[in-house]
């Protein structure tokens, strides 16, 4: 748990916690020891603190928040000891030192550093706070705007930056752990009160008020609905107001609001879907811990339209070369010229001293019409509009050019990936990556096996999402997907809404005050009206393929909304028209603003079909769109696209703008409470018998029959149940 060891005059401990050496009670026992060791010890003279494997500490283990025996005060109470100690303590940070990782280094009296290393402080990111005196001592080491800037935002630094900030004393390139015992050696006998940061000032600025007033205008913005930076902010404030340990207890209450908070629960349980994500399975029995990537040392991508544009972008920015395709010689210069302006921006946007981005060099980055240039390439994204007859004809292609071993990847939002795989010699080697838009920006990639595709395919997409610095989910195939899959219902919910009595505006509003970034109506406008129009004319479920004499509202037995079509036909696609469900500045304008003609159609069509518009009230608004949304996401787990309600959770979250701190839909549907969803969508379904979306599914109704069972335990039910679902 902790090792300790001489350097003759320098007592060494190491925190031992593989992976990441977290600060388990074991661990902090053994440290204390060890500084009692050290102390009682008249030869040593000095003490170092380093980590295993090349990590100092990534904090104490999310995992223990949850427990009551959780070593949160013996962590702050360590710290101070580690301060108070009468022999100078060095701390030697390689790889991270994160939350209480950096915590038990701001008790040394010095920190060396390897050039490598990451600090920060993240409890933002987990609802938390710095608890062990965190928010105390970092704003007298470092000033307060640097110190709330860390604080409040959760982000790691850079050893270098953390020099300049002087939360280090000194950053080496070679041995920290010798550099720190020589540093160690070298301060024996050295006062050791000015470095004790509990005793120093906090650095005055010329107006503190005026300066924590603007950033806590700051803080409250980028917060979006989430507690913790607020919190964070008071608690750094408290060390600009009060004496240390008045600060302490200030920071140890806020810290005691936090941790019983429900967004804490809920960003922590983000932060572990998100590992248990990546160890995925298939129903066929393929999994993450025995299928082995390929390497991908090329690639190439075919289409720049703009998710092809974006799709480039992030891969160029992975350092994989490209060669980017496009149909004739006009559409390959606009996307060219569109994707160099990209990849500008994007190198500007870079820290100083990183790598830079190597697209001039046509080794690195290439454009083409030629499908021959594609012979050598280890893996191509196709990323082609949605037509099934186009990609089929394109993989046709690919499946005669490409080598034997590449792995071909379609780049579609819904569309069948046997039926695409199908149009080749080798179904195996063919995936779904669905990349969300804008490519190079947001951090979710959908990733669908086929009934043919082979683990190797899946782990090398897994892989690559990885190397694009993405989170890849792997899912089954079905329409939509898993992510798509869930929106339609939600989506749908929203327009029935409006049949009945709503409006656009009163919709979105609910939902953003729920936490979404835009809600459904202004995500429909900015997506475009047309892109749906046209899949659901594929379907069948609209345009000269319904049969004549199809009532207008109905649709193979269900209850049809005709509403968005009927905005198609009108020519209103969204922001790109300047009109959709809203009305915008011009075609293209962004700021959507409700239409009077909106709400003439609404009215009109409500007399046509003589339906009798109510008053809808916020919470059915909500409870009607959300929990359709996760009914269906039982329908999806019960036929094992998704091996986990995580998975669900971790697309929604980076891919749909669930706000983090509500866990995401699935575990959503845990706090509310699963005998409470379901009675709702009964009630819901009873009112509106022939509305799809709010039969309850049956795995739904399995799970709050057996008493409401805790997420973590929700597939075991499945397995133990599936025959009789
Ligand atoms: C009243 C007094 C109160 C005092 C309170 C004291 C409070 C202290 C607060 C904290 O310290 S909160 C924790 C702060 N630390 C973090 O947020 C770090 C989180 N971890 C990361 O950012 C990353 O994991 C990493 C450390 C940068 C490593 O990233 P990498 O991509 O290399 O690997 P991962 O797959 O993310 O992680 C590997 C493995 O390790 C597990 N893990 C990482 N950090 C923690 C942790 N802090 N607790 C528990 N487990 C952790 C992670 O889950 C992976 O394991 P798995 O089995 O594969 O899931």
């Amino acid at each position: 748990m902790a090792q300790y060891a001489r350097s003759p005059a320098v007592a060494v401990i190491r925190l031992r916690n593989p992976p990441v050496n977290t600060l388990s009670f074991a661990v902090l026992q053994a440290l204390e020891d060890g500084l009692e060791k050290a102390d009682a010890d008249p030869s040593v003279k000095a003490v170092m603190i380093c980590g295993e494997n090349g990590k100092f500490s990534a904090g104490a283990d999310i995992r223990g928040f949850s427990s009551p025996n959780r070593p949160v005060k013996s962590l702050a109470a360590l710290v101070s000891l580690i301060e108070s100690s009468k022999k100078p303590v060095v701390a030697a940070i390689e790889g991270i030192a994160l939350g209480g990782g950096l915590e038990v280094a701001l008790g040394c009296h010095y920190r060396v550093a390897h050039v490598k290393a990451r600090m920060g402080l993240p409890e933002v990111t987990l609802g938390l706070l710095p608890g062990a005196e965190g928010t105390q001592r970092l704003p007298r080491l470092i000033g307060v705007p640097a110190a709330l800037d860390m604080i409040t935002t959760g982000k790691h630094i850079p050893a270098t930056e953390a020099l300049k900030l002087g939360l280090v004393d000194e950053v080496v390139e070679e041995n920290t752990v010798e550099a720190a015992i020589r540093l160690a050696n070298k301060v024996i006998g050295q006062p050791l009160g000015p470095r004790r940061l509990s005793l120093k000032p906090v650095p005055k600025l010329p107006d503190m008020e005026a300066f924590l007033s603007q950033a806590r205008v700051r803080v409250k913005k980028q917060a979006q609905g989430c507690l913790a930076p607020e919190l964070c902010f008071q608690a750094v404030r408290a060390a600009t107001q009060m004496p240390f340990a008045d600060g302490v207890r200030r920071e140890r209450e806020l810290f005691m609001v936090l941790l019983s908070s429900g967004q804490a629960r809920a960003l922590q349980y983000a932060f572990l879907a998100e590992r248990a994500a990546q160890k995925w399975t298939t129903p066929g029995g393929a999994s993450w811990s025995s299928a082995t990537p390929q390497p991908v040392r090329s690639a190439a991508v075919i289409g720049l339209g703009t998710m092809g544009r974006g799709i480039v972008t992030s891969l160029v920015k992975a350092n994989i070369p490209v060669v980017a395709l496009e149909q004739d010689l006009e559409y390959l210069n606009t996307g060219r010229k569109a994707v160099m302006l990209l990849l500008e921006r994007e190198a500007m946007k870079m820290e100083v001293g990183a790598q830079t981005l190597d697209f001039h060099n046509p080794a690195r980055l290439q454009f083409t019409v030629d499908f021959d240039s594609l012979r050598d390439v280890d893996l191509v994204i196709e990323a082609v509009f949605e037509n099934m007859a186009l990609k089929k004809e394109i993989f046709h292609k690919l499946s005669r050019i490409c080598k034997p071993g590449a792995l071909l990847c379609t780049n579609t939002s819904a569309l069948n990936i046997d039926e695409i795989a199908s149009a080749t010699s080798r179904p195996q080697q063919v995936i779904g990556t669905h990349f969300f838009s804008p490519a190079h920006v947001m951090r979710l990639l959908e990733i669908i096996y086929g009934r043919h595709t082979s683990p190797t395919a899946i782990a090398t997409a897994v892989q690559l999402a990885k190397a694009l610095k993405k989170v890849g989910v792997v899912v089954g195939n079905c329409f939509g997907f898993v992510g798509n899959r869930m929106m339609f219902p939600y989506v749908q919910q929203a327009v029935f809404l409006l049949e009945e009595g709503s409006r656009p505006e009163a919709v979105d509003r609910v939902l953003e005050d729920f936490g979404f970034k835009i809600g459904p109506f202004r995500m429909s406008d900015l997506a475009g009206l047309d892109v749906g129009w046209r899949s659901r004319q594929g379907q069948g479920l609209t345009g000269p393929s319904v049969p004549a004499g199809t009532p207008a509202r109905q649709r193979q037995g269900q209850r049809y909304s005709p509403l968005p079509d009927l905005l198609c036909e009108s020519g209103r696609f969204g922001q790109k028209t300047g009109k959709g469900w809203y009305q915008y500045e011009k075609a293209g304008g962004r700021t959507a603003t409700p239409d009077p003609w909106l709400h003439s159609l609404l009215a009109q069509y409500r007399d046509t079909h003589g339906i009798e518009p109510r008053f809808i009230d916020q919470e059915e608004i909500l409870e009607r769109c959300l929990f359709s949304l996760i009914n269906e996401g039982f329908a999806i787990l019960a036929e094992g696209i998704a091996s986990g309600p995580e998975h669900l959770d971790v697309i929604y979250i980076n891919g749909y703008g669930w706000p983090k701190h509500k866990g995401g839909p699935m575990f959503y549907a845990s706090t509310v409470g699963l005998p409470r969803v379901l009675a709702k969508l009964h009630k819901y379904s009873e009112a509106h018998p022939d509305v799809p979306g709010l039969q309850p599914s049956a795995f739904l109704k399995k799970l709050a029959a057996v008493g409401n069972p805790p997420i973590k335990e929700w597939m075991s039910y499945l397995s133990q149940q599936s025959s009789r679902l």
